[in-house]
């Protein structure tokens, strides 16, 4: 990884000056920066820190890159502060750099509320977002300050492929194609070390794990803000437009046997809660569920807006792993026709064993009441 480069180069070199603790401020929205090692998340987030925009955005950086696993257990044994202190840069951002993942910077960080609008958090290389994600959702005190907006995956036009093609041993998921499965938005990065064909098959690859995902181009990490900011990706603002959305979705082919993918499908009328919360438990707790070849489906990302029985609204799913919340969106069904439209990104999915699952659960549910 590289260091911020605002200390080396002279010319980009903001002025450091001390924080004074702010007001507080209502929820700030939090952006999961990752992306597999050298891809471009500390260029991105570099880029961000320098240039002129008019945001106050306070970005948390992740000092490790490749090979710091010793200097990263160095730091946890020392038991020290694992973050630097937080400094405020002249086009209004605020920046540190820290050497865990993030969460206690951003605890740390709400003593200077009133500073800062929004928050990006950049993972390690390796890590799986999904797990810092979920910690937005479970810390109720963390979830009172800070709410997560999306998940963001740089992916490397040059190596990218060849990093989400590789078969890991033991049936493990492969890292980067787990991030592209959990991404709102993915960048491909460095599009000046490919041609027009290399930058197809990543494109590709991307849209056969996620069918949801919106894709940018760059190089140098330089993206339009508007495009990665403030996605509303589990919130209700998004859940606004998450039908139309959803209804886009087109499933996705493997393009390796084992590899991750996107299944969709629609099934009319109305669910009861407790049946679907069953289903969502069995498929997501319990792993009951198989593909015809046996193979237990594991769900990594899960997108869905319900309809109630009685409810006038529509209601959101939103599923990281084995978390999951559901929440009435702003949109009511009024005379448009109750369905229910799910989209399943993971491994091992078969979309009709999904379906038939889905609606035999919701045909007890319906005995039951
Ligand atoms: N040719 C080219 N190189 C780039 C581009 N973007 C970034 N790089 C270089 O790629 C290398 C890795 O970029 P970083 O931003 O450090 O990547 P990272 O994802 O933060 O890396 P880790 O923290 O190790 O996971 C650096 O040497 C960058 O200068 C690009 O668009 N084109």
């Amino acid at each position: 990884m590289d260091g911020m480069g605002v200390e080396e180069e002279e010319d980009d070199c903001p002025e450091l000056v001390p924080i004074q603790p702010g007001h507080p401020t209502e929820q700030i929205p939090v952006t999961i920066i990752t992306g597999y090692l050298g891809a471009g998340k500390t260029t991105l987030l570099n880029y961000i820190l320098t240039e002129q925009h008019n945001k106050r955005i306070a970005v948390i950086l992740n000092e490790f890159g490749e090979g710091s696993a010793l200097e990263k257990s160095l730091a946890v044994s020392q038991g020290g502060e694992l973050y630097e202190e937080w400094l405020e840069l002249r086009n209004g951002c605020l920046c540190c750099s820290v050497k865990d993942n993030g969460l206690k910077a951003i605890e740390n960080l709400m003593e200077k509320k009133g500073k800062f609008d929004y928050i990006l958090l950049e993972t390690t290389g390796l890590a799986d977002p999904g797990a810092v994600a979920s910690i937005f959702w479970v810390d109720a005190e963390l979830g009172s300050d800070v709410y997560l907006d999306g998940i963001v995956t740089v992916i490397d036009a040059k190596f990218g492929l060849q990093q989400l093609t590789e078969e890991k041993s033991d049936g493990l998921i492969n890292e980067a194609a787990r991030q592209i499965a959990l991404a709102d938005l993915t960048i491909i990065n460095k599009v000046d070390l490919v041609n027009e064909e290399e930058l197809k098959q990543v494109r590709d690859v991307i849209r056969s794990i996620n069918g949801l995902v919106k894709i940018l181009e760059t190089q140098r990490s330089r993206v339009d803000l508007s495009q990665v900011l403030d996605l509303h990706s589990f919130d209700d603002k998004a859940g606004v437009h998450l039908e139309e959305r959803l209804r886009l979705v087109k499933p996705t082919k493997p393009h390796l046997d084992k590899s991750i993918l996107t299944v969709t499908f629609e099934v009319a009328g109305d669910l009861s809660e407790d049946a679907l919360n069953v289903f969502i438990q069995d498929l997501l707790w319990e792993k009951m569920f198989k593909n015809k070849e046996g193979q237990p489906m594991t769900v990594i990302r899960l997108k869905g807006i319900v309809s109630f029985a009685g409810k006038a609204h529509q209601v959101m799913l939103q599923g990281v792993h084995e978390l999951y919340e559901l929440n009435e969106t702003p949109q009511l069904w009024e005379e448009n026709q109750r369905i229910n439209r799910l989209i399943f990104i993971g491994r091992n999915l078969d979309k009709d064993v999904l379906q038939e699952q889905f609606v035999s659960t919701l045909v007890q549910g319906a005995e039951r009441n």
